[in-house]
């Protein structure tokens, strides 16, 4: 769907991307990770034809990106863009037709995104009028209303209460199922596990890490098990600093060149085994380790 390479952009005398390569295949929800100026919104701004790249290119469904691309985009930016004064109805007409739908199709497609997040009532507001959280309702709409086959949502759930947030993730996972590849930037790692197939992470301007998620945590095995045994028939080495709670005894055990099978074997020498399951890091954890590795490069 996306294809980004070797694409660089400076600010003045400032990096802000360095040799870029990014496939985002068709379908996928995939997030865009990086601490606070690793320049991912840069990225995001070439692919909206906001800014341009110094060089490299960047290829929508196998062609370089032209100007027509916008109606096949929907962009919802992290500093949002509504007009305060402006009406929501009268808003949403204005950004439809600006992203290409004719008059009737946007009057259609408006009512029915009113009425499926329930905002209906809302139509006649000026954006001024409304909360933060509303507001942010009505900006997921504009980024949504044409259609688009390529969504980019920068901090999509800032703003939302629970309820809210979760109707917005509803949302996201309903246009994937239809078809829409989506680009997600955010910081909140719990909404990338929950709804990124693939990531990427940038730091310091230059791609560190790519792949699925089940790749990604696979590379990061750091073979290490959680084991909880019940009664025990020996003694348990004191150096496995096991804990008892609960009437169980939990420890965590690297595999150390052994098979799980072989580990498994030698705790059921033990006692009776309750659970035994491979600490797999979590996306949070792989990120703040990337980045420390990778800052002190
Ligand atoms: N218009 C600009 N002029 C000069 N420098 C800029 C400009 N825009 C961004 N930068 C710099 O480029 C770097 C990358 O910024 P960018 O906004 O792309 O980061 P980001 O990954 O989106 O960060 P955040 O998570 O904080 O939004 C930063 O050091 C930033 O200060």
């Amino acid at each position: 769907m996306l294809q980004i390479t070797q694409v660089n952009k400076s600010y003045e005398n400032h990096r802000a991307l360095t040799d870029v390569d990014l496939f985002v295949p068709k379908g996928v929800i995939f997030g865009l990770l990086g601490p606070n100026g690793a320049g991912k919104t840069t990225l995001i701004r070439i692919v909206n034809q906001i800014i341009e790249q110094d060089s490299g290119t960047v290829e929508l469904d196998g062609r370089t990106l032209s100007p027509n691309d916008i109606r096949k985009i929907g962009y919802l930016p992290e500093e949002r863009g509504l007009y305060k004064k402006m009406k929501v109805w009268d808003q949403l007409i204005y950004f439809s037709r600006l992203k290409g739908l004719s008059e009737n199709e946007a009057k259609v497609q408006i009512k029915n995104w009113l009425e499926k997040l329930d905002v209906v009532s809302w139509k006649d507001k000026k954006i001024e009028d409304l909360s933060k959280g509303m507001a942010q309702k009505i900006q997921f709409i504009a980024t949504v209303v044409h259609r688009p086959t390529l969504l980019i949502l920068d901090e999509p759930f800032s703003g939302f209460d629970p309820v809210n947030a979760e109707i917005i993730k509803n949302e996201i996972l309903e246009l994937k199922e239809k078809g829409t590849t989506v680009i997600l930037s955010t910081h909140r790692m719990e909404s990338v596990e929950l709804l990124c197939d693939h990531v990427a992470m940038i730091n310091r301007s230059r791609k560190i890490l790519d792949g699925t998620i089940r790749e990604v945590k696979r590379s990061f095995r750091p073979e290490v098990f959680k084991i909880s045994l019940n009664y025990l028939k020996r003694d348990i080495p004191m150096e496995w600093t096991p804990k008892f709670s609960d009437d169980v005894w939990k420890f965590t055990l690297p595999l150390a060149g052994k098979t799980p099978n072989q580990l498994l074997s030698e705790m059921m020498e033990f006692g009776e085994v309750l659970s035994f399951r491979e600490q797999i890091p979590s996306i949070e954890e792989i990120f703040i380790h990337q980045v420390q590795a990778s800052t002190h490069e």
